[in-house]
């Protein structure tokens, strides 16, 4: 790569992409690497404010150009669940090729990103995602970059996946009522097409559904009654707060055989419950708040469960900052 006065280009190649920004109407490569400069093209580049370009040279065995090095992060961090942009001004993308939960190696990506001239961004990790989304964008910062550096870097990531996509694999639900106002007709269950709707979103179907009164005994038999029935998720519904009726978490506990939670520190949702059978079906308390506000705990933690990625007592925790809804 040499550099050159711009009025002396006609007849060399380009080595990079040459954008052109027009406010609020063009942001797009105007030249592309590997055009071979004409005489109209002087003009052009003049008002592009280039007095001086880059063109290739045969001398840069040892350097590798910003457009394959793009390919060559992408090439380290792709997974079979993912495919990519095509390359432009030096940047490619992962873009999402199934619906699933996006995880990052937040302490990976943070080195990575320590290395000299390479950047690495990514949408927030532990959310779910639906194909199409765009998951991260990647470049070297220079033009070109010591192929050294590339190889510096394979050796960092060193086959670790820096991004993953796990596929919500939990595809049956029941619901457990509990309320002595629904379970005697008092009032009309509002609860059960919320999280229906909510279910449905990640293409969960609810095969069996139970409506129990205040107490434990009846709780309890109704969760056993869905496991046998084959839900790979159990949710409660009711109860789940301080008052002498409420005897759902009780329940929940006792009738699983892994407890994870009761109490998350997450507004909306503080009063969520969590345990596991021994094959990994949860159960979970969902407290009122699940039904009248648009967004809670339950949000965050159901697209997890159904990805089936294990939910502790640390990843509960860590939830606080940002858990202010
Ligand atoms: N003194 C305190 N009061 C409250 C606390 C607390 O810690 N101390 N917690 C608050 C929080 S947080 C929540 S959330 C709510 C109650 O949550 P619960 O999950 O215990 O809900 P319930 O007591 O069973 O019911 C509350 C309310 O919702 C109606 N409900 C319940 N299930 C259904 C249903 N399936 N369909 C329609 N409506 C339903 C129920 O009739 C009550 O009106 O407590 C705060 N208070
Ligand atoms: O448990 Mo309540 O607001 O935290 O839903």
């Amino acid at each position: 790569m040499k550099l050159i006065d711009t009025k002396d280009a006609v007849g060399y190649i380009l080595c990079h992409d040459i954008t052109q920004i027009v406010k609020d109407k063009v942001k797009d490569a105007r030249f592309r690497k590997g055009h071979i400069i004409k005489d109209e093209d002087i003009p052009v580049l003049l008002s592009l404010g280039k007095e001086h370009i880059y063109v290739w040279e045969k001398d840069d065995d040892n350097m590798m150009h910003e457009n394959d090095a793009a390919q060559f992060m992408i090439d380290l961090t792709r997974t079979e669940d993912m495919s990519f942009t095509p390359v432009k001004e030096g940047k490619m993308e992962l873009v999402a090729d199934i619906d699933g939960y996006f995880t990052v190696d937040v302490d990976l990506l943070k080195e990575i990103n320590m290395q000299k001239d390479i950047m690495m961004a990514s949408i927030k990790g532990d959310t779910p995602i639906k194909k199409g989304t765009k998951l991260s964008g990647m470049r070297i910062i220079p033009l070109v970059i010591e192929k050294q550096k590339m190889e510096d870097l394979k050796k960092l990531i060193n086959g670790k996946k820096v991004f993953d996509i796990k596929p919500f694999v939990r595809k049956k639900a029941g619901i457990v009522t509990t309320g002595s106002e629904v379970y005697h007709g008092r009032i009309k269950d509002e609860f059960t097409p919320v999280v229906k709707e909510k279910l449905a979103d990640f293409g969960v179907e609810v095969i069996a559904h139970e409506t129990v009164s205040d107490d434990t005994q009846m709780i309890t038999e109704a969760i056993k009654k869905l496991k046998s029935a084959g839900c790979d998720i159990i949710l409660c519904t009711g109860g789940m707060s301080v008052d002498p009726d409420d005897l759902t978490p009780k329940a929940i506990s006792l009738t699983a055989d892994k407890f994870v939670t009761y109490g998350t520190p997450v507004l909306p949702g503080a009063m969520f419950a969590l345990s596991y059978f021994d094959d990994k079906v949860p159960i979970m308390g969902l407290p009122g708040s699940v039904m009248y506000c648009a967004k809670t705990v339950f949000d965050i933690i159901l697209p997890r469960a159904l990805a089936d990625i294990e939910i502790d007592k640390e990843f509960i925790a860590s939830l606080g900052h940002g858990g202010l809804l």
